[in-house]
């Protein structure tokens, strides 16, 4: 299998449960990914090393692994140590995902890079802007992904995805793909109009108490 071929122009499912969702158990996540798959995704973005072992074993489609690992003195939590990377690859993940911001971090960049390449996986640098993305790349990144925009103090206040950052990346020739905030299927197909490698969606389809809150919300005003 050619793992970026096979997500190229499609859609690849998010399946995450936080701590405090029913879905929170590795079972879970696979009945999610495996729901997923049937519904057309060509890939799955999946968190925590025991879970993408057991959806890389469910499943015959390409695996992004990250891991999710608060750290101390840092505001960096996916993927963020070179252990991480290395239990993702152990699991079976086929690309690996981290963040890669311009904050303070415990492991350098260019680190996790390396350490993804040594273990023969495709690196994917979760971004918020487009010097992280050139910085990620100059430092060995496959390609970037938009996940992050929004979700770093300089990069506040947006509920729709970052079609501007994704019009940066195009014209800086930078490979990337759109993660974040696409709630819509006219959305997912714009970030491909715009060049993205693939599409990631995840909370518009496996959280499902986002999804009732944005109708509940939607018919009371927000009030509860
Ligand atoms: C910021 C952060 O931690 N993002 C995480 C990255 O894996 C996930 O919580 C998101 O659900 C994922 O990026 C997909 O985005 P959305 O759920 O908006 O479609």
């Amino acid at each position: 299998m050619d793992i970026m071929e096979t997500m190229r122009g499609r859609l690849v499912v998010s399946c995450q449960a936080a701590e405090t969702s029913p879905l929170h158990a590795t079972e879970h996540i696979v009945a999610l990914a495996c729901a997923a798959v049937l519904g057309g995704a060509s890939g799955v973005r999946i968190e925590g090393v025991r879970n993408v072992q057991a959806v890389r074993a469910a499943i015959g489609l390409p695996v992004i692994g990250i891991t999710k690992i608060a750290q101390p003195g840092s505001d960096v939590y996916i993927t963020p140590s070179l252990e991480d990377v290395q239990g993702l690859a152990a699991a079976g993940a086929d690309v690996i995902a981290f963040d890669a911001t311009d904050r303070p971090r415990p492991v350098p960049v260019a680190d996790i890079v390396g350490e993804i390449a040594r273990l023969k996986k495709i690196s994917m640098a979760d971004i918020s802007t487009l010097a992280e993305a050139r910085q990620a790349i100059a430092a060995g990144a496959d390609f970037v992904g938009t996940t992050l925009s929004g979700y770093t103090p300089y990069t506040t206040g947006t509920t729709a995805p970052d079609f501007a950052l994704m019009q940066d990346l195009a014209a800086a020739g930078i490979p990337f793909v759109a993660e974040g905030r696409i709630w819509e299927p006219e959305q997912a197909r714009r970030a491909l109009e715009l060049g993205a490698a693939f599409v990631v969606v995840g909370s518009a389809i496996t959280r499902p108490d986002e999804i009732t809150r944005r109708f509940a919300d939607a018919i009371t005003g927000g009030t509860r």
